[in-house]
């Protein structure tokens, strides 16, 4: 007789749970629920990182879209990236009505990276300097529609050129991926809003700063050329560049000078961290961070993604297992308090 898909389903989790390590079988097992693209599933979801979960007692399984959320699990932990209303009003549901799962993370919260003006205004607030160094965000403005009064707008507000224009809705689709550099005024009606302007800011070598709970890891990344003021007299028009600091080439090994390569100081990165975590209530995204060149302490934050593609980040495999593993503890212990 044919079996039913949740027959099925049931037999796999049980031959699941059968190949995990006794010890496991007999403490608790956490279970996270995962609903990613298969692109990230991909990118998120390596061997490596299953195998370890495995041997830590992590499970991970696959949300099923398509029925009830609460019929599946029970979960301990729900991991999640997808986007839309629809998903994003059954979250909040789920939230309310099983308080017990973690939900990584609240889906409201991840709304306001949604917008790159949004973003970035927490850092703006908190004006963060100390002995460490400054924290800013770039000179930056929204032009929602009209794109013929842009280089009036950019004039008044006394933005300083070349100009970074940025979808404002950052949604994680391709097109909102899609930027521009423009050199000069009045290719700026060239634009389609909603955009942000942003000045940019030389600085050589970009770090990105990945963010799982309490842990901090960071990189460097490739980036745009700096932009010389001969360039700027040189050059006119609008050009859109490719995604230069996503790519998975990282610049640590690369010939840098050290004055530009040197990292933000980990106290510096903790303390905006620790801020960004509290004000945005969000556990994993990271950042990207940029020293203005010609200074040791000016940094800019330009842009903060929700679950970034940890596959990129060294040792994640560990950093990611122990982060699951503690928030169960934690909760745990709040239940027996
Ligand atoms: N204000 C700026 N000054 C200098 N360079 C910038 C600025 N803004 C963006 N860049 C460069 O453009 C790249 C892409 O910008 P940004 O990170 O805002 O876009 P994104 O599409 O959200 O990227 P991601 O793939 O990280 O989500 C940056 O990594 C950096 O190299
Ligand atoms: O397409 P959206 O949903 O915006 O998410 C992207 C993030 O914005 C990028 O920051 C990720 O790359 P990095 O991990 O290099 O930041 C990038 O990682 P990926 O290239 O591994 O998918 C994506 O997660
Ligand atoms: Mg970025
Ligand atoms: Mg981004």
């Amino acid at each position: 007789m044919r079996m039913m898909k949740e027959e099925i389903e049931e037999q796999t989790r049980e031959e699941e749970l059968l190949s995990f390590p006794q010890t496991q079988q007999q403490s608790k097992l956490v279970v996270v629920g995962y609903a990613l693209t298969s692109k990230k599933t991909k990118s998120f979801l390596q061997p490596k990182l299953e195998g370890l979960a495995r041997n830590k007692g992590i499970l991970f399984v696959a949300i099923d879209q398509n029925r009830p959320l609460s019929d599946q699990g029970p979960f301990d932990i729900v991991l999640h990236k997808l986007t839309g209303k629809e998903w994003r009003q059954i979250l909040e549901e789920y939230r309310q009505t099983h308080p017990e799962v973690t939900v990584l993370d609240p889906p409201y919260a991840i709304q306001h990276l949604h917008n790159r003006q949004s973003m970035l205004q927490c850092v703006a607030d908190m004006n963060l300097s100390n002995s460490y160094g400054k924290v800013d965000v770039p000179r930056q403005l929204v032009i929602e529609r009209d794109a013929s009064s842009i280089p009036d707008v950019v004039l008044k507000a006394g933005l300083t050129l070349p100009l970074v224009a940025k979808p404002l809705v950052a949604d994680g689709s391709a097109k909102s991926h899609e930027l521009s550099l423009a050199y000069d005024q009045y290719s700026l009606k060239k634009l389609e809003p909603p955009l942000v302007l942003q000045e940019f800011v030389n600085h050589g070598v970009l770090f990105k700063v990945y963010i799982v709970g309490e842990a901090i890891k960071v990189v460097r990344r490739f980036s745009l050329p700096d932009v010389t003021k001969q360039d700027l007299s040189t050059s006119a028009g609008v050009f859109r560049f490719p995604r230069v600091s996503c790519a998975a080439a990282s610049a640590d090994d690369a010939d840098l000078d050290p004055c530009v390569a040197e990292l933000p100081p980990r106290p510096l990165l903790e303390r905006l961290a620790k801020e960004l975590r509290r004000q945005l209530g969000l556990r994993l995204f990271n950042l990207d961070i940029i020293r203005e060149h010609g200074t040791r302490d000016q940094f800019y934050v330009i842009d903060i993604n929700y679950f970034p593609g940890y596959g990129k980040m060294p040792e994640y495999e560990h950093i990611f297992t122990d982060f699951l593993l503690s928030l169960t503890q934690s909760r745990y212990k709040k239940k027996s308090c």
